[in-house]
């Protein structure tokens, strides 16, 4: 999952209301200059044990009202615009109400949203019977799990989120905050002003969905975070299918996070059993078996890199408080991290090794066997790797080994196309 808040150079320009502001920096105040690098650091939000978490005595938050009148018949809230941002609610004529999402969206990007091509079609249904069911772990809270066999390319569920809400918090004077409190206080400021705007997103919700999404998980309780903000800093997934403006920005600040019911209760391996794909025409999140799964077997989704070594990946898994324990975590070697680092790179290989089978054929199972045991079946690499493999039996006329890995290879590569 990735997540990012309040680091955004536009979201520090643009207001989505304004935070009140002392009048005028007092004297021997933290910090007087905003040097750009002072700017970026309050951009990061804390994570981890926060020791100070008071807000400054002088902070007044800032409260953005939402009154009941507002809401329609079908007891959806009309939109609600603030500065560019629209409160929004994308519900179906007469679907479940449980499939309502609430949104903060930039007006624009609403309408990229609403005028694309099919919009809004059903959410669409995995094959009977259910497949899958959320369940205690021992040692990651709840998990959801196989409760059938699931092959690989199955659609296991998918939905809508219960909320979208731009990855970049969006307030007002930021720099100005950072001058007079400093970039701790600054940052408390900014995720507590943040919560006060997904209050107003929260409150829109159906009762349903509220308690659903008060319900998941929440990492954050230590770091300034409010309860909210926690829940989306736990759960958010993202998409790269919407965004605001006309290209998607390097570091992602353009882009939304969605918070889901069924989905954000999967757990991180560096092994994924899983892998999504979002469906602007039904607005859903469709979660794919991305490899054979057994009954009872626990579904995983990578939250980080799959295709960097085991340094990185705890790195990048640190600020969500997981220390992975999965079996490429702990018996992670130099050999295993050669393998992550290079996987991606070896398509080409696999073409080549085509040409002369004999030669090759030891390179190739060599390839497989390394994805396997790094629990990565689901990538391109390895339906790529099949595919070759078979050709060079076909070549080197051995038409039942050419057949198994046929036959494993239209299983994978069915797969690699779904996720194009
Ligand atoms: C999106 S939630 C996943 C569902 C969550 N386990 C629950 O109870 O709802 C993410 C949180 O689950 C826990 N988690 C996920 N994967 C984990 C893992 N591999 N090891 C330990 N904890 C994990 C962490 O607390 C993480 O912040």
């Amino acid at each position: 999952m990735k997540r990012g808040f309040l680091n955004s150079a536009k979201a520090r320009k643009q207001a989505l209301y304004p935070a009140p502001l002392p009048t005028a920096p007092s004297q021997g105040s933290a910090s007087v200059a905003c040097p750009k690098q002072q700017l970026e650091l309050a951009g990061k939000p804390h994570h981890g044990k926060v020791e100070n978490r008071e807000l400054p005595e002088d902070h007044t938050p800032s409260s953005l009202p939402m009154s009941d009148s507002t809401m329609q018949s079908n007891g959806v809230y009309k939109d609600h615009v603030v500065k560019g941002l629209t409160f929004t609610t994308i519900a179906s004529d007469g679907g479940p109400a449980a499939d309502n999402t609430e949104l903060l969206l930039e007006a624009p990007t609403k309408q990229k949203i609403v005028s694309s091509p099919g919009f809004l079609k059903p959410v669409p249904k995995p094959s009977d019977p259910a497949s899958y069911a959320v369940r205690s772990t021992p040692d990651m809270g709840l998990g959801c799990f196989a409760t059938r066999a699931i092959e690989a390319g199955e659609i296991i569920f998918a939905e809508r989120p219960l909320l979208v809400v731009p990855r970049s918090c969006r307030l007002v004077n930021s720099s100005q905050i950072v001058a007079r409190y400093g970039i701790h206080q600054g940052n408390l400021i900014f995720m507590a002003e943040w919560e006060k705007v997904l209050e107003v997103v929260v409150a829109r919700m159906t009762e349903e969905n509220r308690t659903a999404f008060m319900a998941l998980a929440n990492n954050h309780k230590e770091d300034g975070s409010g309860p909210i903000l926690g829940i989306v800093r736990t759960n958010a997934y993202s998409t790269d299918k919407f965004f605001d403006g006309p290209v998607r920005l390097a570091n992602d600040e353009n882009m939304y996070s969605s918070i889901l019911k069924i989905g954000s209760r999967i757990n991180h391996s560096c092994r994924p059993n899983v892998t999504y794909d979002f469906d602007l025409a039904s607005f859903s999140y469709i979660f794919k078996a991305e490899k054979d799964i057994a009954a009872g077997e626990q579904l995983f989704y990578s939250y980080c890199k799959i295709n960097v070594p085991v340094s990185v990946r705890k790195s990048q898994l640190a600020p969500y408080g997981i220390v992975c324990k999965c079996l490429s975590c702990i018996n992670a070697t130099p050999a295993s991290d050669k393998i992550r680092m290079e996987f991606e790179n070896r398509i080409d290989d696999t073409v080549k090794w085509i040409m002369n089978p004999r030669a090759n054929i030891h390179h190739a199972l060599k390839l497989r066997q390394d994805l396997i045991d790094e629990g990565l079946e689901g990538q391109r690499t390895y339906a790529c790797c099949l595919y070759a493999i078979s050709m060079m039996y076909k070549v080197m006329g051995e038409p039942i080994k050419r057949q198994i890995f046929q036959d494993e290879f239209n299983k994978y590569n069915r797969l690699a196309k779904l996720r194009d």
